[in-house]
C-alpha cells in the first residue's frame, strides 16, 4: 500500500466516522474487535447524530468525492438491497462540482488532438458550460464546416483516483464479505463489481463515441429522439467531440409548458423509446438521469427528445427480452403461476425452486398493486418487487436486468412528471404484444428460418457427403451387428448342446449309482457309469467359451 493510498483510507475512515455510518452497521457487522478498533479512534467523533441514516450516508459519500457520489447513485438503483428510505436519500446525490482549471482542459484536449484549438476550432469558450464528475464540456465553433460543437473532456488524474478508489472499496468490500459469510444478501463485493464495470466504461470517451454512433443510427428516421452527431476523427479516449444541441432540459417544465409543449405525447413517446431501445434495437440508454435528456424546442406540439452521455448502455439477450415481456404480459394477466415459471425457464432461479411457495410468494407482492387504478400501476416498481422476491428465493442477480429495472424507473419517473395521467400499461401493451407475436407467430419462424440461412447456405456443400458417410457408417453398423447376432445364435446352440450331454451324463451316473448299490446286474451298472462319464466329458468338451458380444 503506498503513502498515498494510507492517506486516502485515513481520509475516507475519518469521514465516515464523523458522519456516524459505524453506528448503522448490523451488529454481524460489529464484533468486540471492529467496538474496540472503533474506540480506539476517540477523537473522530460522530458530528450528525441528529441526522437520520440515509442522510448520514448521502453526505458523507457527498464529501467523499466524485466516485463515492457515482457509486451511492447506482446505490441508490438497487432497491432489491436498500430500504426505501436509503434509496430515495442517495437518488438525491448530485454529481455537479467545481470545475477545474480551463488551462489544464485547454492542455487536455491539445494533447488528444495533437494539434492547436485554434487550429482546428473558433470561439473556444474557456468557462465551461457544465463540469461533471468525472469530466468537462467547453463549446466551441468546428472551423471545417462553422457548424457549433462540444468539446468533452477527462478530468486530470481521473483514472488514477477512480482505480485507487475503487481498489480501496473492493478491500473493504472483501472484509465485509468475510464477516458476513458467504450467504449473505447484501453481497457487497458483487456491488462494487457492477460499480466498477460501469464507472470504468465512463473513463473511456471513444467507447462513448462508438455508443452515441450507434444510438444515432438507431434513430436517424425517428421523431422521437435525436442523438447528436459525433466528429469521430476527432475523438480520443479522453476526449469527445460532439454537435452543439439546444435543447431544453427535461427537468425544466416551465420553460416546456412555457412554449406549450405537448406533454402527453412527449411522455407517451418517452414510454415508447425505451421499449424501442429494449426490444427491437437491444441497446438501450442506462444513464438517463434528467442532467442526459433534453427536449427539443422546434415544433412543441410533436416534441422529441434529444439524448446524451452514451457512457454506460445496457443490452439483453433474446431470452431475456422475450422472458421480461412475457413477465409484464403474465403480471397484467394476473397470472402469477406463469410468472413463476418463467423465473424458473430463464434461468434466473434455480430450478429446485418450490414453485408453488414462489408463486404465492409472487402473489402476495403483485395483487395490492392490482388496488390501484391501472394507470398508477409502476412497471419499474413490479419488476423491482419482482426482483426483491426473487431474491428470497436466490436470484442469479443479472448486471443487465438491474440496469434495465433502474432506467425503467427513470422513464416512468419522468413520464409521470412530464403527464401525471400517464397510463403506462395502455402505452406499451401493444407495443408488447405485437412483439411478443413477433416471437412466437409463423413471421417469426421464417424470420428465424431466414437469420440462419447464411448457415446453412455454407453447410449446404457438405451434405452429400456427410450422407454418404452416414449411410456407409449406417452399412458397416448394420454389418456388424449382424456377425455378432449369428455369433450369439452359434454360442446359445452349443450351450444348449452341452446342458443337454451333461444333464443326460447326470442321470446316467445317478441311475449307475442306484443299480450299484442295488446289487443289480453289475454290467449294466458299470455301463450306466461308464456311459455317464463319457457323455460328461463331450458335455465338458463342447461347453461354449465365455464371450463378450
Ligand atoms: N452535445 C451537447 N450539447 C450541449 N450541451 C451538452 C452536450 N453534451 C453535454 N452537454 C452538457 O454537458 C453536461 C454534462 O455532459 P455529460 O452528461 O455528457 O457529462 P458526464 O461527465 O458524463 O456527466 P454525468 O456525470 O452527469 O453523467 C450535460 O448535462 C449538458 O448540459
Amino acid at each position: 500500500m503506498s503513502f498515498t493510498s494510507i492517506k486516502r483510507a485515513y481520509q475516507v475512515i475519518s469521514i465516515a466516522l464523523h458522519y456516524g455510518l459505524d453506528e448503522l452497521l448490523p451488529p454481524k457487522l460489529a464484533p468486540w474487535y471492529f467496538r474496540l478498533w472503533r474506540l480506539s479512534l476517540f477523537w473522530l467523533r460522530n458530528r450528525h447524530k441528529q441526522k437520520p441514516g440515509g442522510e448520514r450516508l448521502k453526505l458523507a459519500l457527498q464529501e467523499l468525492g466524485p466516485v463515492y457520489i457515482k457509486f451511492g447513485q447506482m446505490l441508490s438503483t438497487r432497491r432489491d438491497l436498500l430500504s426505501d428510505e436509503w434509496a430515495y436519500e442517495l437518488a438525491m446525490l448530485q454529481d455537479r462540482v467545481p470545475p477545474f482549471d480551463s488551462k489544464l482542459a485547454r492542455q487536455a484536449i491539445e494533447v488528444e488532438l495533437k494539434a492547436s484549438i485554434e487550429s482546428l476550432f473558433d470561439d473556444f469558450d474557456e468557462k465551461p458550460l457544465a463540469s461533471a464528475s468525472i469530466s468537462q464540456v467547453h463549446t466551441a465553433i468546428l472551423k471545417s464546416n462553422g457548424k457549433p460543437v462540444v468539446l468533452k473532456v477527462l478530468r486530470p488524474n481521473v483514472e488514477q483516483q477512480i482505480i485507487a478508489d475503487l481498489l480501496l472499496m473492493s478491500q473493504t468490500a472483501a472484509l465485509l464479505e468475510t464477516l458476513l459469510g458467504p450467504n449473505n444478501r447484501l453481497r457487497p463485493a458483487e456491488v462494487v463489481e457492477d460499480y466498477r464495470t460501469t464507472i470504468m466504461g465512463e473513463l473511456n470517451l471513444k467507447l462513448e463515441a462508438l455508443n452515441t454512433i450507434r444510438l444515432r443510427n438507431n434513430f436517424l428516421d425517428s421523431n422521437a429522439l435525436y442523438v447528436p452527431y459525433v466528429y469521430e476523427e476527432l475523438s480520443h479516449p479522453r476526449l469527445l467531440v460532439l454537435e452543439r444541441i439546444y435543447g431544453i432540459p427535461v427537468s425544466d417544465i416551465a420553460a416546456l409548458r412555457a412554449q406549450g409543449t405537448n406533454l402527453k405525447l412527449l411522455a407517451e413517446k418517452g414510454v415508447q423509446l425505451f421499449f424501442t431501445q429494449v426490444f427491437r434495437d437491444n441497446f438501450f440508454h442506462a444513464d438517463m438521469h434528467p442532467g442526459n435528456i433534453f427536449i427539443s424546442r422546434e415544433h412543441p406540439q410533436d416534441p422529441y427528445y434529444i439524448g446524451l452521455d452514451c457512457g454506460i448502455m445496457g443490452t439483453l439477450s433474446d431470452t431475456d427480452k422475450r422472458y421480461l415481456a412475457e413477465n409484464f404480459l403474465a403480471f397484467f394477466n394476473r397470472d402469477y403461476r406463469r410468472i413463476a415459471q418463467l423465473y424458473v425457464e430463464s434461468g434466473w432461479v434455480s430450478p429446485d425452486t418450490d414453485l408453488l411457495a414462489f408463486e404465492q410468494a409472487v402473489k402476495v407482492v403483485c395483487e395490492p398493486m392490482f388496488n390501484k387504478p391501472l394507470n398508477e400501476i409502476s412497471f419499474g416498481h413490479v419488476l423491482l418487487e419482482l426482483f426483491r422476491t426473487a431474491r428470497r428465493f436466490d436470484i442469479v442477480v443479472q448486471p443487465q436486468l438491474v440496469l434495465l429495472e433502474k432506467t425503467l424507473l427513470y422513464i416512468e419517473g419522468l413520464g409521470r412528471q412530464l403527464y401525471p395521467q400517464l397510463d403506462l400499461w395502455q402505452t406499451a401493451k401493444p407495443f408488447l404484444e405485437n412483439w411478443m407475436a413477433e416471437q412466437v407467430g409463423p413471421k417469426a419462424m421464417l424470420r428465424k428460418a431466414k437469420a440462419q440461412l447464411p448457415y446453412w447456405s455454407d453447410k449446404l456443400p457438405e451434405i452429400p457427403e456427410l450422407i454418404y458417410d452416414n449411410l456407409r457408417l449406417g452399412r458397416n453398423l448394420l454389418g456388424s451387428q449382424q456377425q455378432m447376432l449369428d455369433k450369439y445364435l452359434r454360442h446359445q446352440q452349443k450351450s444348449h448342446k452341452s446342458n443337454y450331454l451333461l444333464i443326460t451324463s447326470a442321470v446316467l451316473l445317478i441311475c449307475g449309482t442306484i443299480l450299484f448299490s442295488r446289487d443289480v446286474t453289475l454290467w449294466l451298472s458299470h455301463s450306466c457309469l461308464g456311459a455317464g462319464v463319457v457323455f460328461w466329458l463331450i458335455g465338458w468338451r463342447s461347453r461354449p467359451k465365455i464371450r463378450k458380444f
